[in-house]
């Protein structure tokens, strides 16, 4: 069957709204009524109202901004169901208020071509929403999750969107609380558009600066984007004299933006920034679109149905790319936030290590400091393998230090091993001297015969310290993973700190004790005695204990020099020290006062028992033979003692006493001991 629009029927209307249409449509129905039931179909456009009728018979009015409740959901068209009586040449009239860029071209069809053609419309609607509506959720929830307002960004778009394109096809308007967009009638549909227009420029922006920060066509998409939003708010404007030229025109910004928008694109395209070619053919086959409808707008015939939707579903994809590309910053985000866990990782590593490090410096010095010299290298080992295990976890640890600073020593964590380690270290003694003159850390598989594997990886750290001299930090971890670079030079870096320290302290205690101590005999010199005198006679005091000081003077010692020369009398001088000091007890001390004059303080002993040890030493001294230049020398000492007075707290009435006492045995004739009494008349 033939249906024939009759000439007029295709008719621009007044774009400013206010006019009435009324066009008479000719056609021919089937001679027979009964058949399928017929139709009039307008393609949904920004119409007041439009409505048929024919003599009695009148269609309930449609409207584009206040769609009747029997338009359907997201309706795409105006229908006009026919009553089912009429057949033969039909004479209508259709009658339309209101205004529209597009000629009207009314289609008579059977009435299930019709709805076949209104649930395509819906389903493209329908997809093109749901694919925004998603985008959006996605949106939201990248938003919540990264904090990135380039997320808020495209949930922003998105809306403009779906506000957009709902209200061009005139969905928008059946909403509950969106109605009130129908106030502005078409020009609010132009100006959602336009924000859309430059909502789409300034998210692109946003997305081609994302790996190569400004862009050149920043203050183009700016410019045009302000522009763009100000035609926007004219559009709000709603003014009558205006609504005419926007609705002419409004293709210029909409193709304008495109343009941009496509260049923008190309030009990231071509900076290899992800998804920026499939993103340009949209935006192009978008402008198509607005190209196409533009011509359908002045009278081409066009498929309008096909460009309407494909032209919003290709806005619809471009926005679905856009996120898509977007979440190359999730990506970016987490590359950064692994970044940042690493550097910080690293830097509570440095830190860690560096507490460490300090750490072990300040025990190492204070706890040094205070030790004898045997001990001091067990300990600064001992402090340094519990400082570093922590940072560095092995199986096992042993220290092995042979001839430093005259000590051999080997120290093992857990300290069980010490057993198995001797024999072990005695066995390799050669190989690990030979890696610790190498002077750098090596690590090597440990392997065992009973299996193929290898059972753990040994670092050999070498100390910083001089030949002959050798020792080793042995690290093993089980496994064949072995030690890093960093972990190797963190145990050289400790293992260096205790070598130091242990050296300053050994050089402090020589120090120390050449202070102390006579050049020529090595025994206490005068100022340490004092010191010692003092502190003895006010223990004693204290403990209510007794104290004796007893003065050895070397006899015609004037007469030896005289003889021997100055040389040979310090020979006498250091054999009687040697000899005087083998002949007293632990606990007594020892020293030169000044001179031949030599002082033994003997703490616990009263006058009976230093008289006897004053015996030994005059004895001591009387049995030396030193042989000076061939010739066997022989001296002797006077020894004067006395001990303290229960009322003495300082040693200053003993040691007058004891002088007394020798003055005494000097002129007694020499070679004897005189004990002072308590009191010289
Ligand atoms: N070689 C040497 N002689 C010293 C040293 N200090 C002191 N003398 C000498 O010791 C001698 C002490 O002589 P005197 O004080 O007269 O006493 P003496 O000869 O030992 O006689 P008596 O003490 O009365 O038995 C002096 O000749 C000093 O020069 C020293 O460090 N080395």
């Amino acid at each position: 069957m033939r249906v024939t629009p009759l000439p007029g029927a295709a008719v621009a209307l007044d774009p400013d709204g206010s006019r009435r249409h009324a066009l008479l449509l000719r056609f021919e129905l089937p001679a027979q009524s009964g058949g399928p039931g017929w139709a009039v179909r307008l393609e949904r456009s920004a119409l007041e109202q439009v409505w048929v009728e024919r003599g009695d018979w009148r269609s309930p009015p449609q409207g584009f901004f206040e769609p009747g409740e029997d338009a359907g959901v997201l309706p795409s068209s105006f229908l006009f169901a026919l009553p089912a009586h009429w057949h033969g040449a039909v004479e209508l009239e259709l009658h339309a208020v209101g205004g529209g860029r597009r000629p009207l071209r009314p289609q008579v069809m059977e009435q299930a071509r019709a709805m076949e053609l209104e649930q395509y419309g819906v389903a493209a609607s329908a997809t093109i929403y749901a694919c925004l509506f998603t985008i959006g959720l996605l949106a939201l929830a990248l938003y919540s999750a990264a904090r990135d307002l380039l997320f808020l960004g495209l949930f922003g778009l998105t809306l403009a969107a779906l506000l957009a394109l709902s209200a061009v096809n005139g969905h928008l308007y059946q909403m509950p609380g969106l109605r009130l967009f129908a106030h502005w009638g078409g020009q609010g549909a132009v100006a959602l558009t336009l924000l859309l227009c430059a909502a789409c420029l300034q998210m692109l922006l946003r997305f081609v600066e994302m790996r190569q920060g400004r862009v050149a066509w920043k203050r183009w998409v700016d410019g045009m984007s302000l522009a763009v939003a100000t035609l926007a708010g004219v559009c709000l404007l709603n003014l009558p004299a205006l609504a005419q030229p926007m609705l002419k025109f409004q293709v210029v910004p909409y193709a304008l933006s495109l343009l941009l928008g496509v260049a923008m694109l190309v030009d990231g395209g071509r900076r290899r920034i992800a998804m920026a070619w499939p993103l340009a053919t949209l935006a192009l086959f978008t402008l198509a679109g607005v190209v196409l409808g533009e011509l359908a707008s002045r009278g081409h015939v066009v498929d309008t149905l096909v460009v309407r939707y494909g032209s919003q579903l290709s806005v619809a994809l471009c926005v679905a790319i856009l996120a898509v590309g977007l979440l190359g910053r999730i990506s970016e985000y987490r590359h950064q936030r692994d970044r940042e866990l690493l550097a910080r990782a690293d830097t509570e590593r440095r830190m860690a290590r560096e507490t460490a490090r300090s750490g072990l410096a300040t025990e190492l010095q204070s706890q040094l400091r205070s030790l004898p010299p045997a001990e001091m290298q067990t300990t600064a080992f001992r402090l340094l393998v519990d400082r570093l295990l922590p940072l560095l976890p092995v199986q096992s640890c042993v220290v092995a230090v042979q001839g430093y600073h005259g000590v051999d020593l080997v120290l093992a964590e857990p300290s069980r091993l010490l057993l198995s380690v001797h024999p072990e270290l005695a066995r390799r003694q050669l190989a690990l001297r030979r890696l610790a003159a190498q002077g750098v850390p090596q690590q090597q598989p440990v392997t065992d015969p009973a299996q193929p594997a290898i059972v753990a990886m040994e670092a050999v750290v070498p100390m910083q310290i001089r030949a002959p001299a050798w020792g080793v930090l042995l690290l093993r971890r089980a496994g064949g993973d072995g030690f890093s670079t960093d972990e190797l030079s963190l145990a050289g870096e400790f293992l260096q700190l205790a070598v130091q320290q242990i050296d300053q302290a050994v050089a402090a205690n020589n120090l120390r004790r050449s202070a102390e101590l006579d050049a020529l005999t090595g025994s206490l010199n005068r100022r340490t005695i004092d010191q010692w005198l003092a502190r003895c006679f006010g223990e004693a005091a204290r403990d209510s204990q007794p104290v004796s000081v007893l003065f050895i003077d070397l006899d015609h010692f004037k007469a030896v020099n005289d003889r021997h020369g100055h040389a040979g009398g310090d020979f006498c001088l250091r054999h009687v020290a040697v000899a005087l000091r083998g002949a007293l007890e632990e606990g007594d001390l020892f020293g030169r006062y000044g001179g031949e004059e030599f002082i033994a303080i003997l703490p616990g002993r009263n006058g009976a028992a230093a008289r006897m040890a004053a015996e030994n030493l005059r004895m001591a001294v009387e049995n030396l033979r030193p042989v000076w230049n061939g010739q066997p020398l022989r001296l002797t000492v006077s020894v004067g003692v006395a001990t303290r007075l229960p009322s003495e707290d300082t040693p200053e009435g003993a040691l007058a006493r004891a002088d007394r006492a020798l003055y005494s045995a000097k002129s007694h004739g020499r070679n004897c001991v005189q004990v002072a009494p308590a009191v010289f008349s």
